[in-house]
């Protein structure tokens, strides 16, 4: 069975520090980079998805982010509460509840819905989420969560550039050909969202409802997504060790089987969302996903940290030029960020 390509960044992150303009295009970097952006856009054209190692983000930046998350989702019921702004989920920062988000009602209109079966008919997903938006006024336990946050934001924040600047050169771009998407602005929603996401052990006797998962199939929505797996081991995170999961991300294979895709040892999950396979014009697919149930018996719960990364909500998305030609006209109209997301995100919320 195929399986999500594994990627070193490290040689393209050593040529975006030496680069010398921002502007250089994929001729003028030096040939070990020249792979991992070619190798990127294999990744993305077949899978949507890689797991990037040589990233860049320090092992304690993500430590005390996953601890910290940790922390929270341990606290008691009532305490995650008081982070709940009682908003739908993804209209705000702060905490939902589980029962509130069903992903699945997102993915009508994936093509080859049939795979997805009567996924309306799904339960909500079995899982809370804690957004962090980055914003003065955002919801948080204590001061000292807000800077844990913050400071993986801003490392992931590079990250998130350096999945454009690859993808740019990837395509015959610029490198800097998108920076002025993703311009760091606090009055801007869309650019960036850290959600938490904890998927509950399930007790013993306790069961899923019929066709609940913990969360269910759907594309995402915006740009590229920067996910760190749980890597399931008592230890620190990144021991450069995982447990085998047991259940987790699953991604659809252009056969419409599912493939494992679990947890790589220091490993960022990055797959690509709607908006840029509407930018690349099917070149970067937008593939969907879900994440499985445990085995019964297993009682472990799952914690992701999940980046959305987009264009700011002011941005028109259309196929880029060159992604397009006479044999392969654009597919997609022009969309704006801000009102693609929006419509997905009232669609999600039950
Ligand atoms: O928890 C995961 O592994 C994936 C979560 C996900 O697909 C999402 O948040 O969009
Ligand atoms: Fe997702």
């Amino acid at each position: 069975m195929a399986k999500v390509p594994v990627l070193d960044l490290s040689p393209f992150l050593r040529a975006q520090e030496k680069a010398p303009r921002p502007d250089v295009t994929i001729s003028n970097l030096p040939e070990d980079a020249q792979v991992v952006a070619r190798t990127w856009r294999q990744a993305f054209a077949e899978f949507g998805f890689c797991q990037a190692i040589g990233h860049g983000v320090p092992d304690d930046v993500i430590e005390n982010a996953y601890a910290t998350a940790q922390k929270f989702f341990q606290l008691p019921f009532e305490e995650k509460s008081r982070c709940d702004t009682g908003k739908e989920y993804g209209a705000s920062s702060g905490f939902t509840a589980r029962g509130k988000e069903r992903v699945s009602a997102t993915a009508t209109e994936v093509p080859d819905s049939k795979v997805l079966g009567a996924q309306a008919t799904r339960p909500p997903d079995n899982v809370e989420s804690m957004i962090f938006l980055g914003r003065e006024d955002d919801v948080v336990p204590d001061e000292g969560y807000r800077e844990v946050m913050q400071r993986y934001r801003e490392e992931l924040r590079r990250l998130l550039l350096t999945t454009m600047s690859l993808t740019a050169v990837s395509l015959d771009l610029p490198m800097n050909y998108f920076d002025k998407y993703f311009i760091m602005d606090k009055q801007k929603e869309n650019e960036m969202s850290l959600r938490l996401a904890y998927y509950p052990p399930f007790e013993k006797g306790a069961e899923p409802l019929p066709r609940q998962l913990r969360y269910g199939e759907h594309t995402d929505y915006t740009g590229f997504t920067l996910l760190w797996q749980d890597h399931n081991i008592d230890g620190p995170q990144t021991a450069k060790a995982i447990r085998p999961p047991l259940g987790g991300l699953q991604v659809r294979m252009p056969d419409g089987s599912w493939s494992d895709c679990p947890p790589m040892p220091g490993a960022f999950t990055i797959n690509a969302g709607d908006l840029i396979q509407a930018w690349t014009n099917d070149e970067f697919l937008s593939n969907v996903h879900r994440v499985a149930n445990p085995p019964p018996g297993d009682e472990h719960a799952r914690i992701s940290l999940v980046v959305f990364t987009g264009p700011g909500n002011d941005t028109i998305v259309e196929p880029l030029p060159t992604c397009v030609s006479p044999e392969r006209p654009a597919k997609y109209a022009r969309i704006s960020a801000g009102e693609h997301l929006r419509k997905k995100l009232q669609a999600s919320n039950q």
